[in-house]
């Protein structure tokens, strides 16, 4: 006998839920075929049933009462984005035992365990591919591809919007604003793209990726957070100067005695496989102990390419109802403690405008030795009229603590008129 047809509720309409609305329609049969039974849009939930929207929706599946869509669908996409009341909408879901896919990151990062424990009681499947990465299938491969291995170390570009607005400023010389407007143009900004620029939405992956990786809780709260708001056009430049570009930097690891978990603009040197990663595309580069580095690479947002990543939880799901299994569970054994931000090892670059006077290296020098920071190169540059110099140095990798303790002595001294920068860089 054919199999019914599974009632899809999508919750949001827009950049994403349209991508997802229209793939489903334009390719019904394909679907049909790999979930096992045909895959139908019963609702579609929307805040303005007037809105206009990038893809047609037929009239008759707008509705604004989210409840009775949950209440009779088969599983649920929730692309509506945001903490309330997408919370209350997946909870609602999973508690009834119907699957949900989503892409919401701030929610999982903030409520991951509720909604996961929510989906253990009913034995209901929670899929957030679209989460992390775009269509990149990250989540996927820790999750299940790597569940055999030892995760050492997560690296990654993981915000498309702040890897364009860094790029664009780089190759195009486009000031920081214009390339902002573009990235929202083009759909990859969150409705809100502080979330972006503060490096919020990227410790939302970072914590996702983590909890994945090391099997422990961790929460967006656990993330040590800086975003790309303090680059400057004269960073960039300096970088490429210095054979380097910015990147911004959801890096996770684990150390003897716990996990650092941070996510920060950094200098990575032009060879090093995240400089090539241009425009809004994304990269996690991944280090097990058995499979070695592995590197997941591709567009990390925009509706169509996350879309494809919603699909592929879709299908899942869906074929979990129609032949029975589940997707993976919470997996937190290791419990593993998350450090102080200032027990992080980390390496910076700094340049510093100084006096042109004999002694002035050596008392740098002093200071920075005395925070039992070492220096691993120093440049100065020729002398101008004013009759100062600028100073750029690197220092080897030492506690965080120990380096903003550096960086804080050096403001003090009376031998650097200015910090002109100080950026974390990528050692390895
Ligand atoms: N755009 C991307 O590239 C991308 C990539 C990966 C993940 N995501 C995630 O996917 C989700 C959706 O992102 P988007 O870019 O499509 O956002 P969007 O702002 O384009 O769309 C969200 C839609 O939900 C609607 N909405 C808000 N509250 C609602 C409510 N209470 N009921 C019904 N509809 C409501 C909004 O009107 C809007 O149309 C977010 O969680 C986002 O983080 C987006
Ligand atoms: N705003 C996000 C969307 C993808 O999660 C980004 O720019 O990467
Ligand atoms: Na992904």
């Amino acid at each position: 006998m054919a199999q019914q047809p599974l009632q899809v509720a999508v919750l949001g309409a827009g950049t994403v839920g349209s991508q997802v609305i229209r793939l489903l329609s334009e390719q019904s049969a394909e679907f049909a075929a790999r979930a096992g039974a045909p895959l139908e849009v019963a609702s579609v939930v929307v805040r303005n049933l007037d809105a206009p929207r990038d893809t047609p929706i037929a009239r008759e599946l707008l509705t604004t009462d989210a409840t009775s869509a949950i209440n009779s669908a088969d599983l649920v996409v929730e692309l509506i984005g945001g903490i309330e009341p997408a919370r209350t909408f997946v909870l609602d879901a999973l508690r009834q035992g119907t699957s949900v896919v989503t892409g919401n990151k701030a929610l999982l990062a903030a409520h991951g365990p509720e909604l996961y424990e929510a989906a253990a009681a009913s034995g209901a499947d929670l899929y957030y591919e679209a989460a992390v990465a775009g269509a990149i299938p990250v989540v996927y491969g820790l999750r299940e591809s790597l569940a055999g291995d030892q995760i050492s170390q997560v690296l990654g570009i993981v915000n498309g919007t702040t890897n364009f607005i860094l790029d664009a400023m780089t190759s195009q010389g486009l000031s920081y604003g214009d390339a902002l407007a573009i990235a929202q143009e083009r759909g990859y900004a969150e409705a809100d793209p502080t979330a972006d620029v503060e490096g919020l939405d990227a410790a939302a992956k970072c914590a996702i990726l983590a909890s994945l990786a090391f099997h422990t809780r961790v929460g967006i709260d656990d993330v040590a957070v800086e975003g790309i708001t303090a680059i400057t056009a004269e960073d960039i430049d300096e970088a490429s100067r210095s054979g380097q570009v910015v990147k911004l930097l959801a890096i996770a690891e684990r150390g003897d005695n716990g996990i650092s978990v941070r996510v920060h603009p950094a200098l990575v040197p032009q060879d090093h496989p995240l400089a090539s990663v241009d425009g809004a595309f994304n990269a996690v580069v991944v280090e097990g102990e058995a499979a070695g580095r592995l590197m997941f690479y591709g567009q990390g947002a925009g509706g169509a390419p996350t879309a494809s990543a919603v699909l592929s939880d879709v299908v899942a799901a869906a074929s979990h109802k129609v032949h029975g299994g589940n997707a993976p569970r919470e997996s937190t054994y290791a419990k593993l403690p998350v450090l102080p931000a200032s027990d992080a090892v980390t390496s910076f670059q700094l340049r510093l405008r100084v006096e042109d006077r004999v002694g002035v290296l050596a008392e740098v020098a002093s200071l920075i030795a005395a925070s039992g920071v070492s220096i691993q190169a120093v440049a100065q540059s020729q002398p101008g009229p004013d009759g100062t110099c600028v100073l750029t140095l690197t220092t080897h990798p030492a506690t965080e603590g120990s380096q903003q303790a550096v960086i804080s002595a050096l403001r003090d001294s009376d031998a650097v008129r200015e910090v002109l920068s100080a950026i974390r860089r990528v050692v390895a």
